[in-house]
Parts: structure tokens; sequence; C-alpha cells
């Protein structure tokens, strides 16, 4: 415990923030230094770093989310490998930054999401005893399942450190990330941080990223700034059956992921209309479109009835893909529409940074999930702490 008090007791602290999106493209590692905690803290980002998920991995995690082919003994297996990989990760982030790891007070890890059941259980797997083992350093993990234990979806958990780092007193501003998954943020103008809510939009890069890999054959993971996209059409037919998803029509709070928007979904779709349109990249240029339309939609419904949304800043990979951005801002034409990078913030880092954010709450004994948001019953305090 004398541990745990004096990082604590540190007026500023040295926290690496681990996230494994839906991707499964990398882990994101932020090297951050925190002062101060609760709505008083304050954040500044050291350096930056993506380890590449090596594809051997890659492959088990996509294997390991699959009700037909995961295994008991794959799952076992891989929350140790993962673990291992995570400490890489955190390893390298110390080597390229000139710090050593024993001047790091704490580590923030997501987990990689293997399962989601909304409401009923959350499994994130890379065990945070072999990261703490490999680095010495204390770790903080597997958020979630506190909020799911008291009766919310255990997502979306950024939003509490998206209200710390930009509430603003003028402004209503959206935060829509585009990971594997789209997830929105309203912060209205002025709010208190029980103002704020938050739902997954629906699918971000994963739909998109799977018919990539199915067109170029396993060349190519996603469609690098847009342009396969861009050189499509849009085909009506497919773009009907997209909108006929029932998510789509769901009302907040809700949270989707890989079970209903992963590869299995994807390749359904692939199979039918390649033998339907023109063109393939017709495919890609539809299903970005109707990633576009799920956020511009769900603004439509959720959010614009309530709130005149001043600014729109876009975060996650999506931010990267052009083709996908200027299509939301054709549907959203009057809204200010920006990506982290037009803020002088990262893209890349901002879920990361969020996790190294949680873990400081979680050890100063701060509730960190938000009710509103989660569908929880009470506030709570996410995370468990591996000395
Ligand atoms: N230069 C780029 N052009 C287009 N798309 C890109 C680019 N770079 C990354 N992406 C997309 O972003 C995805 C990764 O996004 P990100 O790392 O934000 O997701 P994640 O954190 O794994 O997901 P989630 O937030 O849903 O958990 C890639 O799979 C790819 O589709
Ligand atoms: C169960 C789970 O892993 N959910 C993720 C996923 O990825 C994006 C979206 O779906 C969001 O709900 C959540 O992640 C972000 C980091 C969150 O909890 O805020």
């Amino acid at each position: 415990m004398e541990k745990l008090f004096n990082i604590i007791n540190k007026n500023k602290k040295l926290i690496i923030g681990l996230m494994s999106g839906t991707s499964i493209d990398g882990i994101d590692c932020a090297l951050v230094e925190i002062e101060g905690n609760g709505l008083n803290t304050k954040v500044k980002l050291i350096n930056f770093h993506k380890h590449e998920m090596p594809v051997h991995l890659k492959q088990d995690i996509l294997k390991a989310c699959s009700i037909e082919k995961s295994s008991t003994e794959l799952i076992c297996r891989l929350n140790f490998l993962l673990g291992e990989e995570f400490s890489k990760a955190v390893l390298e982030t110390c080597e390229l930054s000139g710090i050593p790891p024993s001047k790091i007070d704490l580590i923030g890890s997501h987990g990689q999401t293997v399962y989601h059941i909304p409401r009923n259980s959350t499994l994130q797997i890379g065990e945070p005893s072999v990261i703490a083992e490999r680095t010495g350093i204390t770790t903080v993990a597997d958020f979630r399942v506190r909020d799911v234990a008291a009766g919310g979806h255990g997502a979306p958990i950024v939003p509490y450190t998206e209200y710390i780092l930009y509430r603003n007193i003028e402004k209503t501003i959206v935060l829509q990330n585009i990971g594997g998954i789209g997830n929105a943020t309203v912060i209205p103008k002025n709010s208190t941080i029980d103002q704020v809510y938050a739902f997954d939009t629906g699918p971000g890069n994963m739909i998109i990223d799977a018919i990539v890999n199915e067109i170029t054959k396993g060349q190519k993971h996603y469609d690098e700034e847009g342009k396969l996209a861009s050189k499509g059409n849009i085909n009506r037919e497919l773009f009907e059956e997209l909108m006929s998803h029932p998510y789509i029509y769901k009302e907040p709070p809700k949270t989707t992921g890989r079970e209903e928007f992963g590869v299995d979904f994807s390749k359904k779709i692939y199979e039918k209309y390649k033998k339907i349109v023109k063109n393939e990249l017709d495919i890609i240029t539809t299903v970005t479109y109707f990633t576009a339309k799920t956020i511009a939609d769900s603004y439509k419904k959720w959010i614009l009835p309530y709130h005149k949304i001043d600014e729109i800043i876009i975060s996650g990979g999506g931010s990267y893909n052009k083709t996908l951005i200027n299509m939301i801002k054709e549907e959203l034409k009057e809204i200010k529409i920006m990506i982290q990078e037009d803020i002088g913030y990262s893209s890349d880092a901002k879920e990361a940074i969020a996790m190294a954010i949680l873990a400081n709450e979680t050890i100063h004994g701060n509730f960190n999930n938000l009710p509103r948001v989660t569908g929880a019953s009470k506030p709570v305090v996410l995370g468990k702490i591996i000395f």
C-alpha cells in the first residue's frame, strides 16, 4: 500500500495509457504527465508510440472473437500472450522516450475486447499481472466490468475524460471517435459532468476495413486516406440494405461491436454484392457512405433536437479517411467539423491518453464512469489495481 500512497501523493505523475481497440491494428501507448485529479486534472502528452500488433496475434484475437472458431484454451492462452505484448509496448515506449520504466508511476491498460454483450458482460484480455511483472510498474486495468456489474453497458468510458479535457463554457462540443466502431460524446456548453451523454453511432472503420481486405485479397487492411472509396459509386440497393440494420434505430444509451458489424457481417455483404455491382470499388464507396450516414443520422435523431452543436471534433484512425470525413461534412453542412490535429491534438493518441487519466482517477478512488452515458445504476470506481 505504501507504494500506492507514494504515487497518489505525487503532484505530477508519469503514466502510460495503453489502448488496443476494435480495429486490432496495434497497441496505442501514450506517455503522459498528469497533474492533479478529478476535474482539476491537467494532462501533457510526452510521447506517443504505436506498437504494431503481430499478425499471428491479430489472427488469434479475431478467432477468439468468433463464436464458431474460439475456444476456452485460446482465450486463456491469448490473455497471457497479450499481457506480454502490452509489456513490450510499454518497454518500447520507455526506451523511445529515454525514460526508464522505474520512473513511470502507473500504467492504465484497456486490454483487448474479445466479446461484448451490452448490459450483460464484457471481456477485455491482456493479463495486467503480466504487465506489472514484466515492467515493475503498478498497473490499473479491466475498467469496464465494474460498470457492467452496476447495470451499465461498460462503455463508452472515454467520455469522463473528454469532459475533463474539452468542456467549454461557450460551445457545445461533440467528440466523434471513428475507430473500429464509431462513438460520439456530447458536451453541452457550460454543462456539469452529469449532463454529458454519449453512445456508439454504429460501425467506424470496421466494415470498410473488412471489405478492403476482401477486395484486395488481403493485400490491404484499410482504405488509405479513403482513396479507394473516392473512385467508386454508391450502390442504392446495398445502401438500403445496410440502412435496414436495427442498431441504427435503437435509442441511446447503446453500444455495439464486432458481434454486430464485424467480419461475418461484412463477408456476407461482399459475397452478395460482388455479383451485383459493376465495379467492386462501389462496395467500398457504399459502406463508407453508410458509415458517414450512421454518424450524421445519429446526430439528427439523438443530438440536434436537444442541442445546437457548435463544433464536432473527430478522432481515431477514421480521421485520416478523407472520403469518409468529406461525406460526414456533406451530411452536416451547417456544423463546423474538425479533426483532433486541427486543434493541435492527436487523433491516434486520444483513447490511450484517456486510459492514463482513468487509471489516475482509479488510484485516487474517484468515481470515473458516467451513469447517464453507460446506463449504470450509480457512479463507481472503474478498474483493478495490480501492484
Ligand atoms: N491513413 C489512414 N487512412 C484511412 N484510414 C485510416 C488511416 N489510418 C488509420 N485508418 C483507419 O483507422 C483504423 C484504426 O483506428 P483506431 O486505431 O482509432 O481504432 P481502434 O482504437 O482500434 O478502434 P475503437 O476506437 O473502435 O476501439 C484502421 O483500421 C483504419 O481503418
Ligand atoms: C466494449 C468496447 O470495447 N467498446 C469500445 C468500442 O470501441 C469504440 C466503441 O466501441 C466504444 O463503446 C468503446 O471504446 C471506447 C474507447 C470507450 O469506451 O469510450
